[in-house]
């Protein structure tokens, strides 16, 4: 019999998810949604072929439940779906700060939970998903969440004290480049270039890198150097990034990206 699996509240992630699923040969009749809006659901349909159902249906007659609601609206999601949800089923929550815990002390007794944070890249197959397992989730269920999210990506085990920090690492990650792009693409205009100029000579130096990240076996730091001529252009630049702390910006942005996952964690809505 073949397995069904729910994702609920799909919106972007959600989507992106399911979108992903599809091109890796997951069966759309075995795949169902819901969403908040009646068009929406009916607009999944329509786009991948699923089916949209009430939440309680996907409680009931889904294998693998897989919530990807904001985090400040999965307590009213659980609250719905708790009393619906045989033990045995695996619930996969995609929210940044929700600790396993909120979902285990909410959920039959003994239900398997599995923690992803997963990142937009999902839309490109791409990702970068890190998954943990809740109190009561087993290998099999671990092996479960991969096979479903290395549908659009690579995957990383880790235990879930390190989810906050892979949330700010990889889970906004890809915003941080995009900003990156944003700002270089304003200096080239600075610099007298059209936008799209300015745009396309960006993004291509961007995956160029990206390539030479992921595929050089080199350090960053080598990779940079390279680039770095005695004398030359680079390091004016680079001396600019110091002056202004862009490293230590980094790193604060980072910290406090962590701390907001903590943060939602302790249900602060704002
Ligand atoms: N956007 C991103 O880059 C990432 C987001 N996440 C996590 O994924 C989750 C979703 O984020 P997005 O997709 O960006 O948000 P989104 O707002 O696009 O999607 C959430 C969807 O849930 C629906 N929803 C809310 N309550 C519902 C309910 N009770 N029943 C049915 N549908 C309901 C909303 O209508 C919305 O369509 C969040 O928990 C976020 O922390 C994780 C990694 C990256
Ligand atoms: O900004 C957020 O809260 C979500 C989680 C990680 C990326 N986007």
């Amino acid at each position: 019999m073949s397995q069904k699996v729910a994702v609920l509240g799909t919106g972007k992630i959600g989507e992106a998810l399911l979108s992903g699923m599809i091109r890796a040969g997951w069966a759309p009749a075995d795949l169902l949604v819901t969403a908040r809006r009646p068009e929406r659901a009916e607009e999944l349909r329509a786009r991948h072929g699923v089916s949209p159902v009430t939440n309680t249906e996907a409680a009931k007659t889904a294998d693998t439940l897989i919530l990807t609601v904001k985090p400040q609206d999965m307590g009213t999601l659980l609250d719905e779906l708790a009393p619906h949800i045989p033990a045995d089923r695996l619930v996969i929550s995609g929210a940044a700060g929700i600790p396993t815990s909120f979902f285990e002390e909410r959920l039959a007794t003994g239900t398997p939970v599995v923690r992803v944070m997963t990142n937009t890249p999902a839309l490109v197959d791409e990702a970068m998903s890190v998954i943990s397992a809740g109190s009561h989730a087993t290998a099999e269920h671990l092996a479960h969440a991969e096979e479903i999210f290395g549908a659009v990506g690579k995957t990383l085990r880790v235990p879930e004290s390190q989810q906050d920090a892979c949330t700010a690492l990889s889970g906004s990650g890809p915003a941080y480049f995009f900003y990156l792009v944003e700002a270089m693409t304003d200096a080239g205009i600075l610099l007298g270039l059209p936008r799209d100029k300015a745009h396309d000579l960006i993004v291509q130096s961007a995956i160029g890198a990206a390539v030479m990240l992921r595929d050089s076996g080199e350090h960053p730091v080598k990779l940079r150097e390279n680039v770095t001529s005695p004398a030359g252009t680079t390091i004016n630049a680079i001396r600019e990034l110091e002056n202004h702390g862009v490293r230590a910006a980094l790193i604060a942005a980072l910290e406090a990206a962590r701390d907001r996952s903590r943060e939602l964690a302790s249900g602060k809505k704002d």
